[in-house]
């Protein structure tokens, strides 16, 4: 494989507080950061045998999106059928189309378009709900595989009886996610791997829900799922499930709740529910676009991190209305911004930690810092080339006086507020480029 180096302005959220910009270089070799410096001492070093390629000042390289909670099969209803609350919402649009995924021409010919979707939205990391069907989710391993996604798939758990039929029994459905776990790890691909999928506690028992957690432990998998989205669900879990005293109490009594767990939403977690998600490690994907367009509730995000919660950003696509981290970090800042003007929690969250959570937050909601998220020697090269400048792109160059690293943080706030896919000029995920931009859109 290549070793190239990246010069020019580098851009790393290394923590809710830090933003590191600086003009430098990046040396990646065969897909890992090998030597990260200043420009200056890229001026001095021996460069034999290395691709140099010197970006543009109106540009700059930035770590890759990670989309911590999207549903791959529902983007067909992407911004349709957006008039019903979760539950109603699940019933009528979701659960039946999400049905059709037995058919696995039908799945491959979706999920060939949502990965080439996500990665041209700059998402080089997704944490993916599939459908029901084994054979149907392994399609969307397969489009990750082929076009050089890092994800985490979860073929979706179900036991509980629902209208569309959509469910399936305990005993074939354990079988079932362990010949999905096996099937993925049998593709020997370093970026995808399996994810347990138990829907939430509407649609799966504690019977189906213990044999998932055993599963994550035999195979070591991450475990996703939703939790606390919406007040009648909340009502709904807690009367069906009736021995257990809040939401997190169900899925803790399951052994579901651990430090490779992340659960989408947590828009309406008790402080005691908060604790107990910082103290087993579980973490949260915000989906801001999703609680809005559902009318699920606002996600008090700024408490979840003054617990020590770890949180990312989720699409939470189509019960949100964009496939677009760029969105969620403003979405998620929105949010933030109501909650503090109308209920004084707060402060909002600003654009500077929304991109941590885009980036190295997500990676680590996720359990993937060691690999991903920043710019550090030994990780991989999981990035993003951003252009201020893009021929017919959003934003208009006007000449400001910001020099030095100012001029770096004023193009990437930019980016954050104005920016979009067209500024997203290239991506890479383990070194490679995986935006091709002669691709065609119309397949
Ligand atoms: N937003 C959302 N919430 C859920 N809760 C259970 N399933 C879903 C889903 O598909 N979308
Ligand atoms: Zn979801």
């Amino acid at each position: 494989m290549s070793k190239f180096i990246i010069v020019g302005d580098i851009v790393s959220p290394t923590s809710l507080n830090e933003l590191q910009c600086y003009s430098g270089y990046i040396q990646v070799e065969n897909g890992k950061i090998t030597e990260v410096g200043t420009r200056e001492a890229f001026d001095i070093k021996q460069n034999v045998g290395l691709h140099i390629d010197v970006i543009k000042p109106e540009q700059f390289v930035m770590p890759g999106f990670v989309d911590c909670h999207t549903h791959a099969p529902q983007f067909p209803n992407l911004g349709l059928g957006l008039d019903r609350p979760l539950l109603e919402w699940l019933d009528k649009y979701t659960f039946p189309l999400e049905n059709k995924y037995s058919d696995e021409q039908f799945a491959a010919n979706v999920y060939e378009k949502v990965v080439k979707r996500l990665l041209n939205n700059g998402t080089t990391t997704a944490c993916y709900f599939g459908s029901l069907h084994l054979n149907g989710t392994l399609e969307l391993v397969k489009s990750a595989i082929q076009h050089n996604q890092r994800a985490l798939v979860g073929k979706v758990s179900m036991n509980i009886q629902n209208n569309a039929g959509y469910y399936n029994n305990t005993a074939d459905e354990l079988r079932d996610v362990e010949l999905f776990i096996n099937s993925v790890n049998g593709y020997q691909n370093s970026l995808v791997e399996p994810i347990i999928t138990p829907r939430f506690a509407v649609s799966c028992d504690g019977e189906l829900m213990r044999g998932l957690s055993n599963l994550a432990n035999k195979y070591q998998c991450a475990i996703q799922s939703h939790i606390s989205e919406n007040k009648k669900e909340i009502e709904y879990v807690l009367q069906i499930h009736s021995s257990c005293s809040d939401y997190t109490d169900i899925y803790n009594r399951c052994g579901i709740l651990n430090n490779r767990c992340i659960m989408a939403h947590a828009v309406y977690l008790s402080d005691t529910e908060m604790s107990t998600f910082a103290r087993l490690g579980v973490s949260v994907a915000h989906c801001p676009a999703s609680n809005t367009r559902l009318r699920s509730g606002m996600c008090p995000v700024r408490r979840l991190l003054d617990y020590n919660v770890s949180v990312g950003l989720g699409t939470d696509v189509s019960g949100g209305d964009s496939a677009s981290i760029l969105d969620a970090m403003r979405r998620a800042m929105d949010v933030s911004e109501h909650l503090s003007m109308t209920q004084g929690v707060g402060p909002a969250i600003g654009w500077k930690e929304a991109l941590y959570l885009a980036t190295a937050g997500g990676a680590k909601a996720l359990g993937l810092q060691d690999r991903i998220g920043t710019f550090e020697v030994g990780k991989s090269f999981d990035a993003l080339l951003i252009d201020m400048a893009v021929p017919h792109g959003p934003i208009d160059n006007y000449t400001t006086s910001s020099a030095g690293t100012d001029a770096i943080v004023d193009k990437v706030q930019k980016f954050v507020y104005c920016g979009d896919d067209r500024n997203i000029v290239q991506a890479y995920v383990n070194g490679k480029q995986v935006k091709n931009i002669q691709q065609s859109w119309t397949k």
